[in-house]
């Protein structure tokens, strides 16, 4: 657009208008001396560069600040912007990023269409870079400069290229500002009042300007009706305006307040599936609780019952509607720690008597499993399992029925004389021979049976004969079984022996020295031909196990003495495990004796008290004829006679203060030279027995539980020393 110095003949000067110097709609006034003015300045203006309209005094000074900005920016003043015009592409982009605010104001352009068309309006909505967004009008009511200009979308109409307009002074100046005819730069809008009115978004910022162009006025109206028409259209600008940043509020509102429906929706569904799977689990952990054949009981925090399964309201006798409401403290003793224990958040066990009602009360070991808030590190839940005293007591008991519990990780020792037996006997279990254990009562022959049996065949049965244990008579019932009514006192049924009973895992034979002569004839016929028939029956049956046979005898030594059968030794002795004594296991006495006080005290819930070292000595310098068996009871007297933090000397058993000598171990093995014939083993071991039998009142029963060993082996050795009692 080349810059003119020609000012064609201005037509319909006959119309006045007057804006104040603020451009206020409020202080708008409609004068024609102020319209002549404006225009006689404007015409000045565009023939004479010198005009300064700063100077005239009906001039707006933004106007005219403007005005020279226009000029010096070389716009035409004598034609209409049609370009530059944004390209297609970018205008689509721009419309889209301006899309709720144009969709916003056409509806509200649409609402106002009479209003606006018959008043003969165009409607305008300008980007804040002055590109037009939206135009809506009858153009037919405007002068042939504007016929092909229907629509100007995509124009970049601003100070550059249209000079000055309302739209571009209000988009500067952030406020509503009206014009009239000749304050417009472009003669073609010399004869309209444009009233134009910024949209801000929510931080305040112009976005954009809605601008409302009135049709050329052709004949002078009455000052009445200027007026009315310049504050009319100012008023409905500004509207317009405040409604369509009021819809672009209320849009966003409700694009948020969709949103935040979606997301609780969405948080609805995840709470009712999360909700379905609680059930699932809830109804699963109640079927599978009414397996547990013990009482299982959930408390929280205060001890209220807040769950049990049916093995649980059986033993406190509840009702299903005392869940929720009673409270595991009224079946305590007051002083119960069981509360206190549950808030420390480990598991432990402890003894409790329970009283329900007016019954009396009933032991019970209760294991206390705390569930704690990570958050809050405080108790969530305690579950309770309840396990009654003969059960456990049954449990306690290694010798468990068709069951192996122990591995070789049960097996403690620091010593290298019991590690390589150890190594030897990892190294056999992987075979499917037949294993012999030797070694003095309570060396832990069943505990490597155990061990050796859960290496080879786990899921099998582990079944286990004590062949001193039985009577002679009925170990071959024992072992082979027996038809219905074959002896007086069987079973009308008959009766698998164990040797049917240990199909697919492991006999364990223990004391086999014991075995009669006969049966040893008959087990032999049985490990070679793989097959078993019951006494008083006449049909094989297939077996398969693997034999573990253990003794504290010389085996060789009775063969050649003709009271073990030579075939059976070596068939039995292929694999031969000793396992040394505790007194030649250089540091496992003191291994045990602190292994086996923590384990005792753990599982009474116990604080674990030290050992003197007047204490440990007297235990390191034992001989220990009895083995680990005998230092385990000795340990279960000195911790519970010591019922404090120390056990000392007075605490042990009283055969170890009588018998304990400053003899090494080694040293032992050549008593007769070194100390005497007193201190040789048989002779400690004769001492040990009698003095167990003076301190047990000559009961074998409580003497052999001093002694640490079994009742057999306590007989056996009354016999063998001839011990009268
Ligand atoms: N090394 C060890 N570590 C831990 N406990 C052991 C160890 N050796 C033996 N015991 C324990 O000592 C006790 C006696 O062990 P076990 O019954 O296996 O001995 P045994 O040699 O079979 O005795 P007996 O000849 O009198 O039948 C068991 O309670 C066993 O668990």
């Amino acid at each position: 657009m080349g810059k003119t110095n020609r000012l064609p003949k201005i037509q319909n000067t006959q119309v006045n208008f007057f804006a104040d110097n603020e451009i206020r709609s409020s202080d708008i006034l409609v004068s024609y001396e102020r319209w002549q003015a404006l225009l006689q300045c404007k015409q000045a203006f565009l023939q004479d560069e010198s005009e300064d309209p700063r100077r005239h005094p009906y001039m707006n000074q933004e106007v005219a600040a403007s005005w020279i900005r226009s000029r010096n920016l070389g716009v035409n003043p004598y034609a209409v912007v049609t370009s530059p015009h944004m390209k297609p592409d970018e205008l689509s982009k721009l419309l889209d990023q301006h899309r709720q605010l144009i969709d916003i104001t056409n509806s509200l352009a649409k609402s106002f269409q009479d209003l606006l068309f018959s008043c003969g309006y165009l409607l305008y909505l300008f980007d804040k870079t002055g590109v037009v967004l939206l135009n809506e009008g009858d153009w037919q009511k405007f002068p042939p400069l504007f016929a092909d200009q229907s629509s100007r979308m995509g124009i970049v109409a601003d100070e550059h290229t249209e000079g000055t307009t309302a739209h571009e002074l209000c988009i500067r100046l952030k406020r509503p500002v009206q014009l009239l005819g000749p304050e417009h730069y472009c003669i073609a809008f010399q004869n309209s009042i444009a009233s134009a009115a910024p949209i801000k978004d929510e931080n305040g910022s112009v976005q954009a300007a809605l601008v409302l162009l009135s049709q050329p006025l052709q004949n002078p109206p009455d000052e009445e009706t200027l007026k009315n028409l310049s504050m009319h259209s100012f008023a409905l600008t500004t509207s317009m305006a405040v409604a369509i940043e009021t819809g672009i509020k209320l849009s966003k509102t409700a694009d948020e307040l969709c949103s935040a429906n979606k997301q609780v929706a969405a948080l609805d569904n995840h709470l009712r599936s999360t909700t379905d799977k609680l059930i699932v689990v809830h109804h699963t952990l109640n079927a599978t609780m009414a397996f547990v054949e013990e009482g299982i009981v959930a408390i929280d925090r205060t001890g209220k019952i807040i769950f049990t399964n049916r093995d649980g309201m059986r033993i406190l006798k509840l009702r299903h509607e005392d869940v929720g409401k009673r409270n595991i403290c009224e079946f305590l003793n007051h002083d119960s720690p069981l509360l206190s224990l549950a808030e420390k958040g480990e598991i432990v066990r402890v003894e409790e008597h329970i009283s329900v009602g007016n019954d009396r009360q009933l032991p019970f070991q209760i294991v206390i499993r705390p569930i704690i808030n990570h958050e809050t590190n405080e108790l969530n839940v305690a579950v309770l399992k309840f396990i009654s005293a003969e059960k456990a007591a049954a449990k306690a008991s290694v010798k468990t029925n068709g069951m192996a519990v122990h591995t070789f990780a049960d097996i403690i020792t620091e010593s290298p004389e019991l590690k390589k037996t150890l190594a030897l006997a990892k190294r056999f279990a992987a075979s499917a021979e037949n294993i012999m254990l030797t070694g003095e009562s309570g060396t832990g022959k069943e505990l490597f049976a155990q061990a050796i049996h859960n290496v080879h065949r786990p899921q099998g049965p582990f079944m286990a004969v004590n062949c001193a244990a039985m009577p002679r008579e009925l170990i071959g019932s024992e072992l082979f079984g027996y038809e219905g009514g074959s002896f007086t006192g069987a079973e009308r049924s008959g009766k698998a022996g164990k040797i049917e009973l240990a199909h697919g895992g492991t006999l364990f034979l223990d004391e086999i020295g014991d075995m009669p002569l006969e049966l040893q004839a008959v087990l032999l016929r049985t490990l070679e031909d793989k097959q078993v028939m019951r006494v008083g029956g006449n049909r094989y049956k297939k077996v398969d196990f693997r034999i573990i046979v253990a003794t504290n005898k010389d085996l060789y030594k009775m063969v050649k003495e003709s009271q073990f059968r030579e075939d059976l030794y070596f068939r039995l002795s292929v694999l031969t495990i000793n396992i040394p004594p505790l007194r030649e296991r250089s540091g496992d006495i003191e291994l045990l004796v602190k292994h086996f006080i923590e384990r005792y005290c753990e599982r009474h819930n116990w604080k674990v008290p030290q050992i003197s070292p007047a204490a440990q000595k007297k235990i390191s310098e034992y001989p220990w004829p009895g083995n680990v068996r005998q230092l385990q009871n000795a340990i279960i007297h000195a911790v519970n006679t010591a019922q404090g933090d120390l056990i000392k000397p007075e605490n042990l058993p009283n055969y170890i203060l009588v018998d304990s000598c400053p003899v090494k171990p080694d040293e032992l093995s050549d008593t007769s030279k070194k100390i005497g014939e007193i201190l040789c083993l048989e002779k400690l071991e004769k001492a040990a027995i009698e003095a167990a039998l003076l301190h047990a009142n000559n009961c074998p029963r409580t003497a052999a539980e001093v002694l640490g060993i079994s009742r057999s082996t306590l007989y056996r050795k009354l016999k063998d020393f001839k011990i009268d009692y």
